[in-house]
């Protein structure tokens, strides 16, 4: 194997795409919660593209790492159902995905301890939840949907921690949109893999009390992200531009929604996750 396929191995190990989008999350964050707080623009923090530049690639490797060490803990059901991926497929080695593993866990905690108490906290607590959330919680009863919910939300959080304690507050009504769109998605991904995850012995939600209180329990998680949506506007956060976009975010939660009570869950997961990424533009939009 030569470095350009080496490296492209390690990228698809670390489903870089997610990861990347997780680490444009917390860029996009520090630009809300610096205009929330009126932050000064000249000399900012802030506004050093580089910080944002270390923000971004901590987030990146932290769930880089976490999307390893699941593909890590996976590879005996992934040897029969996903044998193409790189740990089964032998293109990269156990001992290699434990090595890298550590390495970006670390580089990304070192980062953020150098940069402030409150980002190292949180990257600690993450990194603590990534590693229980593989090795026990995604086999569990709606515990490991709800790690994942307060993972991507900490996105918000742990992106404005770099202006401090609150820079941190004003930015939980957004942890908690996203908290609820994703418990929603990880309800409907769970239901999609009743049968693989029945087999590897895990116990989720729809396993545990069957397909229909999933669907609802998936539906009322959609419906309360849709009814709190507008709330960064209630409170002075984001302009009417947000309201704006959010009509076209709340019509794909009701796709989501709708498909989800077909029973066509890729259909469902695929909305709910376009709304998602549909929000962060929203969000943008709410600054102008
Ligand atoms: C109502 C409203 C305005 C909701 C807000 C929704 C929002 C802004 C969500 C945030 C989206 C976000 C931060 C995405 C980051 C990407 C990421 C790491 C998501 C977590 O991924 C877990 C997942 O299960 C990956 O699965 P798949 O896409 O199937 O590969
Ligand atoms: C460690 C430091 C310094 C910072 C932490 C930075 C942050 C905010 C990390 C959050 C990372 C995050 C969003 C992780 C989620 C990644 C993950 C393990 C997703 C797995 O989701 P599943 O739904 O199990 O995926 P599949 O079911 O598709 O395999
Ligand atoms: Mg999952």
């Amino acid at each position: 194997m030569n470095l350009v396929q080496k490296i492209s191995a390690y990228l698809e190990f670390m489903r870089y795409k997610n990861a990347a989008m997780a680490g444009i999350s917390s860029v996009i964050a520090v630009f809300i919660a610096a205009i929330i707080l009126d932050y000064p623009m000249e000399g900012a923090l802030f506004y050093n593209l580089i910080h944002l530049f270390y923000i971004f690639i901590m987030v990146f490797l932290a769930t880089g790492a976490g999307n390893m060490l699941n593909d890590y803990y996976d590879v005996d059901i992934d040897r029969v159902n996903k044998p193409n991926r790189p740990l089964p497929s032998g293109r990269i080695s156990l001992k290699e995905a434990v090595y890298l593993t550590i390495l970006c866990f670390s580089v990304a905690l070192l980062i953020a301890f150098l940069i402030n108490p409150v980002a190292g906290i949180i990257g600690f607590i993450n990194v603590f939840i990534l590693i229980w959330y593989a090795k026990t919680l995604k086999r569990t009863v709606l515990l490991g949907n709800l790690s994942i919910a307060y993972l991507t939300g900490s996105t918000f959080l742990f992106g404005a921690s770099f202006l401090g304690t609150d820079g941190v507050r004003v930015m939980i009504p957004l942890f908690l949109l996203a908290f609820l769109a994703t418990a929603a998605r990880e309800i409907v991904k769970d239901i999609e893999d009743i049968k693989g995850d029945a087999e590897d012995g895990a116990v989720t939600f729809p396993i545990k009390y069957g397909e229909k209180p999933a669907i609802y329990l998936a539906s009322a998680f959609g419906f309360l992200a849709v009814l709190l949506s507008p709330l960064p506007y209630i409170l002075g956060y984001l302009t009417v531009h947000y309201l704006y976009a959010l009509i076209i975010v709340i019509l794909c939660f009701f796709v989501a929604i709708y498909y989800l009570f077909k029973r066509d869950y890729a259909k469902s997961s695929k909305y709910f996750k376009i709304a998602m990424l549909l929000s962060l533009a929203a969000f943008i939009f709410g600054l102008i």
